[in-house]
């Protein structure tokens, strides 16, 4: 598998420009079995496909990220896989950046499979970005980080989730200097971002359901994608309080907010256009 450069503009560079062409708003492409039901689709390969490639139709000449998740692709085994394969290609095509939502994180040797996977060049499944688990360590994402570097991609590493689980493992206290272990993943982010410009390629995850924490973004000099608007009861109002004064850099994302609106093109289109202003505004400074 080749993992030569690519000729593509950094990703921090090219999500500015994607941004300020169509605003901040992430909308995820989540196939859940209740929303095909919704639609009026079978829970079959044949459902998934129709319901990705009707998302990906209504928004991809709009919003300026999409971030299928792989989870509901993967559940359809190597057919359903092709589809995410598709929705990859179509998406870019219409000329959205697309962040797949895979979380995977390993040891370093089997973190370069990943690696090759979802950021190689020549890769069927290589997207702009990918999220990141870094609960192995941070170093053990280092053939990621280092292979999205050379390819022009980005990555997203999960540093405070937006589920209430997730603060047993991420609020907990290093030992050695006693911050948080999220702490710890934004600090890791803004180490490997310092000197970028107009922004770095490793972004973090940060949900916008964990209200004020005192985690503080103000070095990471890369992109926040927060969710957990919508479905999971987070407003636009909820990132002043989680980002404070690092609003710039927030990518606001919704997944069955906007999908619940299909199974029309222009229903859900239409959905992530009111999302987006809402957001928009609530972003304002
Ligand atoms: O902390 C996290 C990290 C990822 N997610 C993913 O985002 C979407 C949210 O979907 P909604 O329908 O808007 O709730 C989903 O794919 C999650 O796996 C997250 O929610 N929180």
């Amino acid at each position: 598998m080749s993992t030569q450069p690519s000729s593509a503009r950094p990703f921090g560079a090219r999500l500015v420009a994607a941004v300020s062409e169509r605003g901040p708003l992430c909308v995820g492409i989540d196939p859940h079995p209740a929303l095909l039901e919704a639609w009026g689709l079978e829970s079959d390969i044949g459902g998934l496909e129709r319901f990705a490639l009707t998302a990906v139709e209504a928004l991809a000449g709009t919003v300026s990220v999409l971030k299928p998740q792989s989870a509901f692709f993967e559940a359809h085994g190597s057919r359903g896989v092709a589809v995410l394969e598709r929705v990859i290609a179509e998406a870019r095509e219409a000329g959205a950046l697309v962040l797949l939502d895979v979380k995977r994180g390993d040891i370093g040797s089997t973190m370069s499979a990943y690696a090759n996977a979802y950021l190689a060049d020549s890769s069927p499944l290589a997207a702009d970005a990918v999220t990141l688990s870094p609960f192995l360590g941070f170093g053990s994402l280092e053939p990621a980080l280092s292979l999205a570097e050379r390819t022009g991609r980005g990555v997203f590493v999960l540093a405070r989730t937006s589920n209430p689980e997730g603060r047993q493992v991420q609020g907990a206290a290093l030992p050695e200097d006693g911050r948080s272990v999220a702490q710890a993943m934004i600090d890791e982010a803004a180490a490997r971002n310092a000197g970028a410009g107009p922004l770095g390629s490793v972004g973090l995850v940060v949900g916008a359901t964990i209200g004020r924490t005192g985690l503080d973004f103000s070095q990471v000099n890369g992109p926040l994608l927060a969710p957990g608007i919508g479905a999971q009861g987070a407003t636009g109002q909820d990132l002043r309080t989680v980002f404070g004064d690092q609003l710039a850099h927030v990518l606001p994302t919704t997944s069955r907010d906007v999908l619940r609106h299909g199974p029309g093109v222009a229903e859900v289109r239409s959905a992530a256009l009111r999302a987006s202003e809402s957001i928009a505004a609530s972003l304002r400074v």
